[in-house]
């Protein structure tokens, strides 16, 4: 018989390195497993430092590694994240604004009919007609009360929150509470042939061997690229950005806290917001190719100006990023399977980076190799669902800006079907007869829903079909309980500064570090 998988080895302690040990090692205390989980972090390499709002996923996530949400909300000067704003980005005249809540429409069978509710409704924002969220959002309220259970909600939300202290918690988390071995040292040296491997050696000296070795070393790829020569995919033809500069403003004790990322366009990219209670994080994406560094540093300094008034804060000191655009030809070599982004990165304009690192471990868990043997038959799998969902994440990205009717040079590159991925010009052709709809979405794995679709493509003017079918009664009457729902809620919920204010202050020390999960 062959030997089990039972040495896992990390190697790399941000994001990916520490989420992974902890959804790893909860598996293997749940099934019994008996995985011995070993993270390598080099002390002088930085993490990246940024990577601050995730998805709804992170909920399941959480109370799966054991992580009580109070708890994990102070440790991460977390806040609430009920989806995006996307200011800008159809013509960039005043008032061009459209809300991707993460509360899906009323569910309804044929999506023409809703199509058709909503053109009847005489409600402009196709958002506000289908989802009490964008009111709760623009009135600044938290997704839930803090008598609920955790991480229940009276609507769909995720987090905002500070990247690297989210590391800080999840490696707590790992080695306080789930028998994480943590080895703070520089990986020098990948021992192994023909694309496995065998052992690291570190800077220290250390020899950690391993069954199974996950690349969480970032952009480095030290692993999956330095020794497996996984190959890249290059997207850059369909997505151009790729460079951020990014920084930190300080807030006012008392000031709102909005509770969705504002990705608002600019000449050449966009600018993301995003609100902590401390503090918000404001960034400046763009192509370089289409914009120098010193007229993005204005750009982010003239937002800067306008979205916090009085800050007092020199865009200069923004921290520049340059990033690639693409992801690993293959994610999984011999026994190494890259996570995070040494797995690949595309601009963060709808957050999927954090996601696809939850994904990946669902996936490893759910198909783990019992042997060595096992795994290229598990990595074939692994590489064709993983391809297909970076080609959705591309496909949806780029879906913001071809229906973008702005006249800068950069937008109208977007506009040229040359730089369009091969599927989505045949969508928008069929959505002028039919909408957006999981028939488009087929895969049981499918990265965004149909209803994300709908958002963006209404919310950005996509045309309805030509021909609608009547309103069901029964359809119209959902769509006026959605306006009496927002007002209910807005009644009920606290405002997020509220919400966090009284949470900061409630018990200290914190009651409970761990659910009892
Ligand atoms: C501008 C920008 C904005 C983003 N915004 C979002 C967002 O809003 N939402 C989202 O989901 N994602 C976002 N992301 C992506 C997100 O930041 C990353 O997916 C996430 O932080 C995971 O990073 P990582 O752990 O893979 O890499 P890193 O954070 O770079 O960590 C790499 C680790 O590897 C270690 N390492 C490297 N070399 C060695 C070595 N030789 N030996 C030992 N250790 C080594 C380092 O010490 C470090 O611990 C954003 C990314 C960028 C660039």
């Amino acid at each position: 018989m062959t030997a089990p998988v039972k040495r896992i080895v990390i190697a790399g302690g941000g994001t990916a390195g520490w989420l992974s040990a902890c959804l790893l090692a909860s598996w293997s205390a749940k099934t019994g497993r008996g995985l011995a989980i070993t993270l390598i972090e080099a002390p002088d390499i930085p993490t990246i430092g940024v990577g601050e709002g995730t998805w709804p996923t992170m909920r399941e996530t959480l109370a799966a590694i054991g992580l009580d949400e109070a708890h994990f909300l102070r440790r991460c000067d977390g806040a609430f994240k009920q989806g995006s704003r996307f200011d800008g980005w159809t013509t960039g005249a005043p008032g061009d604004s459209y809300h991707h809540p993460f509360t899906p429409p009323p569910a309804w069978p044929d999506p023409a009919e809703l199509a058709a509710a909503w053109a009847a409704s005489g409600e402009a924002d196709f958002a506000a007609a289908m989802s009490p969220q964008p009111a709760l959002c623009d009135a600044d309220l938290a997704p839930r009360q803090r008598g609920m259970p955790a991480y229940a909600g009276a609507v769909n939300y995720a987090y905002h929150l500070d990247a690297s202290k989210l590391a800080g918690a999840l490696r707590e988390r790992a080695v306080e509470g789930l028998g994480v071995r943590h080895v703070a040292d520089r990986i020098e040296q990948v021992e192994g042939a023909d694309g496995w491997i065998e052992a690291l050696r570190t800077a220290g000296g250390g020899r950690i061997a391993g069954d199974l070795f996950l690349d969480c070393t970032g952009l480095r790829a030290l692993l999956i690229e330095g020794h497996c020569k996984a190959g890249w995919t290059d997207l850059s033809g369909n997505l151009f950005n790729d460079r951020a500069l990014a920084l930190q403003v300080p807030v006012d004790a008392g000031s709102p806290i909005a509770s969705h990322t504002i990705g608002t366009a600019h000449e050449a990219g966009w600018l993301w917001d995003i609100a902590l209670p401390s503090r918000r994080g404001i960034g400046c994406v763009y192509s370089s190719r289409h914009l120098d560094e010193a007229r993005a540093r204005a750009i982010l300094a003239d937002y800067v100006a306008r979205a916090v008034p009085g800050a007092d804060v020199d865009a200069a000191a923004a921290r520049l990023i340059a990033f690639p655009t693409g992801h690993r030809a293959s994610f999984w070599r011999g026994n190494c399977l890259a996570v995070g982004l040494s797995a690949g990165f595309v601009e963060p304009l709808e957050a999927s980076a954090i996601v696809l690192i939850e994904l990946s471990i669902r996936q490893l868990t759910a198909n783990f190799p019992a042997s060595r043997e096992r795994m290229p038959f598990l990595a074939e799998r692994f590489d064709a669902l993983f391809t297909l969902r970076w080609q959705r994440v591309v496909e949806f990205l780029k879906l913001h800006y071809v229906l973008s009717r702005r006249g800068e040079p950069y937008w109208q590159e977007h506009r040229d079907r040359a730089t369009w991925p091969a599927r989505l010009g045949d969508l928008i052709e069929l959505w002028r007869d039919q909408p957006p709809s999981t028939s488009d979405l087929p895969m049981a794995e499918e990265m965004f829903p149909a209803a994300s679709y709908q958002y963006v493509y209404y919310g950005m003017g996509g045309a309805l079909p030509t021909q609608l079918p009547p309103v069901p009664d029964a359809l119209a009457a959902q769509l006026r309980q959605v306006h009496q729902k927002a007002r209910a809620l807005a009644a009920a919920l606290p405002t997020n500064r509220t919400y966090f204010d009284a949470l900061a202050g409630a018990s200290q020390p914190d009651p409970q570090r761990q659910s009892a999960a």
